[in-house]
């Protein structure tokens, strides 16, 4: 077990009283972790990322901005239909049962199905807001809930 004197500048071992474990203490931004640090507790907590990766699958309906797609030119499922279809392929890629790379080259109303849903690296500002807040709120290989962008439903998973 690491003493103080063992970790990484920045960081206090403390013992959990609740669960009488230690964890570590940032005594610059007082926050805590359980794994035992391996660098210098950072003075600033970190904003995030600049950029992330993400591959989308993308059910469009009636009322989104362009309801068209390599799939489909005339696109009249409702919204409430095209969540019902994103969550029976975010369930079958959650149970392992597809990959996401594949349901979102069959399925996905977006032009990046052709590359598995890939979107490629993209900054703040890149994309619709909820599309971006729920990228950058996402941890490299999670997925997300349905997303509701103005092109429709989507499922998002963080690659980079
Ligand atoms: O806006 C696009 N495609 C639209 C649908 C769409 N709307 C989006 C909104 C947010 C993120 C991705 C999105 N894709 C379309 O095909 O009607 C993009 C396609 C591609 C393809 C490769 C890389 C980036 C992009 S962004």
């Amino acid at each position: 077990m690491a003493d103080d004197e063992q970790l990484p500048p920045g960081w206090k071992k403390q013992l959990s009283r609740s669960t009488g474990q230690h964890y570590y203490l940032n005594i610059y931004t007082k926050k805590s972790q359980w794994d035992v640090p391996d660098k210098p507790a950072e003075a600033v907590p970190s904003s995030g990322p600049d950029q992330v990766q993400c591959s989308h699958l993308l059910v469009k309906h009636k009322d989104s901005r362009r309801p068209s797609s390599w799939r489909e030119d005339h696109i009249t499922r409702t919204k409430d239909e095209a969540l019902d279809l994103l969550l029976t392929y975010r369930e079958q890629i959650v149970q392992g049962k597809a990959s996401f790379a594949d349901l979102a080259q069959k399925y996905s109303d977006c032009s990046s199905a052709r590359r598995g849903g890939d979107l490629g690296p993209f900054g703040k500002g890149a994309m619709q807001k909820p599309f971006e807040e729920a990228s950058f709120a996402l941890k490299v290989g999670e997925i997300s809930d349905p997303v509701f962008t103005d092109s429709g439903v989507h499922v998002i998973l963080r690659t980079v």
